[in-house]
């Protein structure tokens, strides 16, 4: 190693998102993601026809309209958010360790592709590389897909670079108390509601019962959480949310639990979303809008959306203190 080259190289792994929301480039995304048999594990005779038969013929140009209604001016919010995240957990790793670590952004599905970001580490000169997928939660639908991907770029290489792979960080202190500062922030805001939704992204159940330890690993953080904020059973629910196909998943689903709390007495929610690392179209249309709509039209009061930890100190001291622990005897 040059006395130039940096100790190691950071790739932040997030799901990815269109380039554009139009019905072409949300077709593009969408055949890459979904024919990723991690994510639809069934087998290809079956699947293959579905998606490219009736999914991709149908789907796109009715997420598009989704995508359009949260779309920003500098583009997808998932995106945007994550190259802030990106130049700010070089900034504190810059000032936390005293070197100038490079940090790059690869997404599973779409731009900037993961291949891109490897190459722009090499490019940096890293030579020993920490994978940092940003699910809190280990998933076989998520964080097993960029294990995979990393191992088939590397086929490629004559010479790969060391590595290490985060997990999962679901009950990590800083990890909790950062989702419990950005509840108390909102609760000084805007006061505090009868229940506290926590949503998560849902899987298909036969996944977990598969050996998949998502959920269980949901319901910690969650019982972490309701504790680090002393709230009481009746105070706090678990949800799950975006179901997908006609398989049964993993529940209570969001949308129905959202329809009966008003029936059971509960007319106002704060719902927030632990299992994503930034907003994206999951968040801010299926929870923000959507969901209050079909709360307040269930006979709900008020509900408040959180939003996810994003670019916020807390969340970025985390990542950074993941990346510390995780980089030991590399620097
Ligand atoms: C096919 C089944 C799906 C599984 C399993 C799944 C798991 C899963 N997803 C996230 C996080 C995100 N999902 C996003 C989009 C998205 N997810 C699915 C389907 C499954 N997800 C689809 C079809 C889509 C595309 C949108 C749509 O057509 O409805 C996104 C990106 C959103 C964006 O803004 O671009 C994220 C992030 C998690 C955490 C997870 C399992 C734990
Ligand atoms: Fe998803
Ligand atoms: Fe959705």
């Amino acid at each position: 190693m040059s006395d130039l080259a940096p100790p190691f190289g950071v790739l932040l792994v997030n799901l990815g998102t269109p380039d554009s929301p139009t019905a072409p480039d949300v077709k593009k995304f969408l055949k890459q993601f979904l024919s990723d048999p991690r994510v639809v594990d069934l087998s290809p005779w079956i699947w293959k026809p579905i998606l490219n038969g009736i999914i991709l013929n149908t789907r796109p140009a009715k997420v598009a309209k989704l995508y359009q209604s949260i779309w920003w001016d500098e583009g997808s919010p998932l995106m945007v958010i994550s190259q802030k995240q990106r130049d700010k957990l070089k900034t504190q790793l810059q000032q936390t360790l005293g070197q100038n670590i490079p940090v790059e952004l690869g997404m599973s599905y779409g731009n900037p592709s993961l291949q891109s970001g490897l190459d722009s580490l090499k490019a940096q000169g890293a030579e020993k590389i920490f994978v940092l997928p940003l699910y809190a939660q280990y998933s076989c639908s998520t964080v097993a897909p960029v294990y995979d991907a990393i191992a088939e770029l590397l086929k490629a290489e004559r010479n790969i670079p060391e590595l290490r792979f985060n997990k999962q960080y679901f009950d990590h202190p800083d990890y909790i108390k950062a989702l419990a500062e950005s509840v108390k922030n909102h609760w000084k805001a805007k006061g505090q509601a009868q229940v506290l939704l926590m949503s998560f992204h849902g899987v298909p159940l036969r996944y977990i019962t598969e050996g998949d330890p998502y959920q269980a690993q949901c319901q910690a953080t969650a019982e972490l959480l309701a504790a680090e904020l002393d709230l009481t059973q009746q105070q706090w629910r678990i949800c799950f949310q975006s179901q997908f196909g006609k398989e049964q998943w993993i529940g209570p689903a969001t949308d129905a639990l959202l329809e009966s709390l008003p029936t059971e007495g509960v007319k106002s929610v704060d719902i927030m979303c632990p299992a994503f690392s930034c907003d994206c179209l999951e968040t801010l249309e299926e929870i923000s809008q959507e969901g209050k709509e079909d709360f307040l039209s269930a006979g709900g009061e008020r509900y408040e959306f959180i939003e996810c930890l994003n670019d916020s100190a807390g969340h970025i001291d985390l990542l950074a203190k993941i990346v510390e622990l995780q980089t030991q005897g590399w620097h």
